[in-house]
């Protein structure tokens, strides 16, 4: 890239330690960071992950040095290179599942075929029958057609059941007629819809005989393939500039009495007769929405990464930026020199950003959790057992809320912390965080999907106090963490805490009662206030939230100890259980995950009275002495993540700390200072014209 300005030669660095700085840091560490690392990613993983990182930092197509001066149509044009490149290099490398996923990642740049990958395929995989699968997972898999998932609309996202658009069985020609009947039935929002997808699944009210069967999944040409034309009665266009996600042509279609083959139903689960239209239900009622969970389960997989990177870039920055003398504490260099205090030394940073660092952390527990769980029901159901369905439902729509609004939480007060710097577009956190916010709305808007969490736990609730003999359930206790904490509270309603140190609080087993009787007690009292009070569904919904929360919560918590402590078959976990460093470390950031969860949300705990003031007051002071244990090890404990500068593309968050050499390097390849834009004041006019 171009320089525009001339940097002057003469400049010495100010801080004689700067470029030293984030190697001092790394020397504090008590643990191998290297060794970290691959517990976070296992040797295989590791192994990809270097093979494909070489393979992207080298490939000229995916040059990012131009991002952050892009508009929407370069940015556009970019991510259609992007993506072609990446279709060659799968089929090149024979890259599958996994090593896409680490290309995705390194690459950064939602695409119009985020949808064909994310959605549409993982769509025909799960719903379509064997012969669905030939005729249109196969050339999808060879990029041949390209998908997209087109259900919300104009006027219905998060109510699937109201959506409007309606797909009508039609004996006479074996057909289903697809149509949107009102404005508000267009498909709206829908990613590579826009300029890209040649096929869409449409999700529509399955109508035969009169009867509407409720919403169904339909795969529908849109495009022709010659010609890329809008096929007859249907409109396609892109919804325009968004908040983020620029480089995705996000799209709306309408369709006119379009029709398709009876063939076209996803039918793996229901299925329509020819002729007679009779519609054979599916084993779970639910099945046509099998792709949300999914997609739910694969975002949470991927909050860890998100809050990694946000926290690697602030705390590096945090490190080498310096401001004030400390007073009380100077800091003194060897030659007794007195400097300015580097910011991560100040408490005040330290409570913002190490507890996205133990976030990140959690996550990592957590997402494994949720694999494990995704592939037992895969396999469980394989077999026509669904009775996994409802578990799964529950704890990933209330962890997909949860953890999503945690991460965009994170990095803006990551980006906060970085303070003017962190508003400039080269700190990384820009369009980093324009980018994953849709996280926190698609696949179920945040505050929707703990009303599904909610419903399950109350149900849970309803079932354990109803029964005569609620001690018939402990045999369920240890798969179901529900179970295992009703029983709890009913056995121990005014159960106590018993620390009476600071120190107290770092007992896995004070931790988890506090939990578990929080979240227990906040279901009983809305139990109490639908059941006994009769109050409505819409006035509980702010306590609806909070029980879908203190219950997600409580699944991370439980997660991190049980990593901590249970033995397992797992590589990763057992290399954490085999080195004393890591795990004397891990149990710290464990801790200020659960303290810092905890007195964020004081208010629970004390009002179920398992916590009292003086013992609130003990906790923060261990929250304090947690971020002092940790401060040495800040640093190394991102490193560890091993977020590539190529990914990271911050000035302020680059491994070697070089942040004001970057920042001005940057800026000068800024295009306006290649043009000379000046005012006249005397005639009102701005003069503008190219420099060279
Ligand atoms: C080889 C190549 C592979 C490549 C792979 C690459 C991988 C790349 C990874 C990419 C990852 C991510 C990409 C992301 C791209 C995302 C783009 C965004 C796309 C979208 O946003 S699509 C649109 C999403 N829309 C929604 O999520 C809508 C949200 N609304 C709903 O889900 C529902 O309307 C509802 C809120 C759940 C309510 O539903 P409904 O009114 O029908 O149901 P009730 O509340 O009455 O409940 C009835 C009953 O049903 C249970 N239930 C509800 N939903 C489900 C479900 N999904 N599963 C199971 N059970 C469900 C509910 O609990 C009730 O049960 P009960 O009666 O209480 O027992
Ligand atoms: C970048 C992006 C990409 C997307 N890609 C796709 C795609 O590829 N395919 C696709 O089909 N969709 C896609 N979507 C759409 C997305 O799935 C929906 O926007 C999402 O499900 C939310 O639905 P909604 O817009 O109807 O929100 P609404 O339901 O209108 O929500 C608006 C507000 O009302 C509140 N609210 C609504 N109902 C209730 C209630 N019962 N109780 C309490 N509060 C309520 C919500 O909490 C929210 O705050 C995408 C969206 C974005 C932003």
């Amino acid at each position: 890239m171009v320089s525009y300005v001339k940097i002057p030669s003469h400049l010495k660095p100010s801080d004689p330690q700067g470029p030293d700085l984030l190697t001092q840091e790394r020397n504090l560490a008590s643990f191998d960071v290297k060794e970290l690392t691959l517990v976070l990613y296992g040797i295989k993983d590791l192994e990809r992950y270097h093979t494909i990182l070489k393979i992207i930092e080298n490939d000229p197509v995916f040059d990012k040095s131009n991002i952050y001066f892009m508009g929407r149509n370069e940015l556009f044009e970019h991510a259609i290179k992007k993506e072609k490149r990446l279709v060659q290099l799968i089929r090149e490398n024979k890259w599958k599942v996994e090593e896409l996923q680490f290309a995705e990642w390194f690459l950064d740049m939602p695409g119009p075929f985020g949808a064909h990958r994310g959605m549409f395929i993982p769509t025909l995989i799960g719903q379509g029958t064997k012969e669905q699968k030939e005729k249109f997972l196969v050339p999808a898999l060879n990029y041949q057609i390209i998908g997209c998932y087109a259900q919300t609309e104009l006027g219905h996202g998060s109510n699937v059941k109201g959506l409007e658009t309606t797909a009508i069985y039609i004996p006479e020609t074996d057909e289903f007629e697809i149509h949107s009947p009102y404005l508000t039935a267009s498909k709206w929002w829908v990613g590579g819809l826009g300029k890209t997808a040649n096929h869409a699944i449409v999700m529509a009210q399955l109508i035969s005989n009169g009867k509407n069967y409720g919403p169904h999944p339909f795969v529908v040409q849109i495009r022709d393939m010659k010609t890329h034309l809008p096929l007859p009665s249907i409109t396609i266009g892109d919804i325009g500039p968004k908040f983020g996600f620029n480089s995705t042509d996000n799209g709306f279609i309408l369709f006119e009495h379009v029709r398709i083959p009876r063939f076209n139903m996803l039918s793996k689960f229901s299925q329509i007769k020819k002729g007679t239209g009779e519609y054979i239900n599916p084993p779970n009622q639910k099945l046509s929405y099998g792709t949300m969970v999914l997609v739910r389960a694969i975002i949470i997989s991927g909050v860890r990464v998100t809050l990694a990177r946000a926290a690697t870039i602030a705390i590096r920055y945090s490190a080498v930026r310096r401001q004030f003398i400390d007073k009380d504490e100077p800091k003194k260099l060897e030659d007794g020199s007195i400097v300015e205090t580097s910011i991560l030394d100040y408490t005040m940073q330290q409570y913002r950003l190490f507890p996205v660092i133990a976030q990140s952390y959690a996550c990592f527990f957590t997402a494994k959790m949720m694999v494990n769980l995704y592939t037992e029901y895969t396999k469980q159901s394989s077999s026509g057992d669904y009775s996994l369905l409802a578990d799964l439902h529950a704890s990933s729509s209330g962890l997909k809320s949860l953890t999503t609004t945690m991460a965009v939480d994170s990095i803006e007060d990551c980006r906060r912390a970085c303070g003017g710097h962190g508003y400039s577009s080269f700190s990384g956190f820009v369009k980093f965080y324009q980018d994953y916010l849709p996280n926190t709305t698609w696949e179920g808007d945040n505050y929707i999907l703990t009303h599904q969490t909610a419903r399950y736990l109350l149900k849970t609730f309803r079932q354990v106090t109803s029964h005569k003999n609620p001690e018939i359930y402990a045999s369920q206790s240890n798969k179901n963490p529900t179970i295992s904490y009703i029983l709890q509270y009913l056995n121990e309603p005014n159960q106590k805490c018993t620390a009476i140190t600071p120190s107290d609080f770092n007992n896995h087993e004070i931790q988890l009662r506090a939990f578990k009787h929080r979240v227990a007690f906040l279901i009983a009292n809305v139990v109490d206030q639908i059941d006994n009070q009769k109050k409505s569904w819409n006035s509980m919904l702010v306590e609806i939230n909070r029980i879908s929360r203190a219950h997600c919560q409580y699944l991370l918590v439980q997660n991190f100890i049980t990593a901590l402590h249970q033995p397992s078959e797992d590589e990763s976990l057992r290399m954490l259980h085999n080195s004393p460093a890591l795990k004397e470390v891990m149990t710290s950031i464990c801790n200020l995950f659960v303290l810092h969860t905890m007195e964020k949300d004081i208010g629970d705990f004390l009002e179920s009275e398992y916590l009292t003031t003086p013992q609130a007051r003990l906790l923060r002071i261990q929250v304090y002495n947690l971020l002092k244990e940790i401060r040495p090890n800040a640093v190394s404990l991102v490193d560890a993540f091993l977020i590539p500068d190529s990914l990271l593309c911050s000035a302020l968050g680059r491994y070697d700390g070089k942040v004001y050499e970057t920042m001005i390097d940057w800026a000068s390849k800024e295009p306006l200072n290649g043009m000379t834009l000046d005012f006249n004041p005397n005639n009102d006019t701005f003069i503008r014209k190219a420099k060279l």
